[in-house]
């Protein structure tokens, strides 16, 4: 699986991530979320593999184990390299979604990664706190999520920059620490309430960057993104 930032392909058609994606000359490590898969389906992962890039399909199963399980054995399909749930689904889901993933990967292929999705990072601590009553900090929600990950054999989380240090340390440094929330100095925040500059998310232990509308929105995509390279690149 690549290192370079994962760029989050959150676009209404397979026309418009191709279009997109036409300017680019290498090959990249691309996310495809629920906007994207709920109108293309499989084809879409299909075809980006066919392209050369690495995909991420973020669709955040988060069911009963069962069905999380046999799910993930038709994902496993696919040929996505990495594959997320929710960690609120808890341990018994959470095996269900890896065995289910072993389930459905051929025999000689690797089976993609999978990991876990904390506390999203358009939560804030106050929102967690009021609405989820869930009555730490917000650090350390995301920290036992990433723990209750790890018991259940994944391979890493979704977390945001301001926990991937933490996680790093409790969890150990092969475990993935995938940090949405990225944003430029002087980009707007969005929806986003847990954010860091690609820079910082190198210094503070991100393992991986995914960078949607600081790309995909920019006036030249191509450049925004290799500016958000360097920064990632130069800061290891
Ligand atoms: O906690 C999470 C989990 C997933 N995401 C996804 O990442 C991208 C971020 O897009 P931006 O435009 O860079 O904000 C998006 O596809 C989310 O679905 C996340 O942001 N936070």
């Amino acid at each position: 699986m690549k290192n370079s930032p994962i760029i989050a392909l959150d676009f209404a058609s397979a026309g418009d991530a191709y279009q997109f994606l036409t300017p680019f000359e290498q090959s990249l490590f691309v996310k495809v979320g629920m906007e994207l898969y709920l109108q293309e389906g499989p084809s879409i992962v299909y075809k980006l593999k066919e392209m050369g890039h690495d995909v991420f399909l973020d669709l955040k199963l988060h069911d009963i184990p069962n069905t999380v399980g046999h799910a993930m054995k038709g994902l496993a399909r696919l040929g996505a390299d990495l594959v997320n749930v929710h960690a609120a689904g808890g341990v018994a889901m959470m095996i269900a979604a890896r065995e289910g993933l072993d389930a459905g990967t051929a025999a000689g292929s690797k089976r993609p990664s999978i990991i876990a999705v904390t506390q999203l990072t358009s939560t804030s601590e106050l929102q967690m706190q009021q609405e989820q009553l869930v009555q730490t900090t917000i650090d350390a929600s995301v920290v036992h999520y990433a723990e209750l990950a790890k018991t259940a054999a994944l391979d890493g989380v979704v977390c945001s920059v301001l926990e991937a240090k933490k996680i790093a340390s409790v969890c150990g440094e092969e475990f993935l620490r995938v940090t949405p929330g990225i944003r430029l100095a002087e980009g707007e925040a969005h929806d986003q309430v847990r954010v860091a500059t690609p820079a910082n998310a190198r210094i503070l232990g991100s393992s991986h960057i995914v960078v949607g509308r600081a790309i995909t929105k920019a006036n030249d995509p191509v450049q925004a993104y290799e500016t958000i390279l360097k920064m990632w690149e130069e800061n290891a």
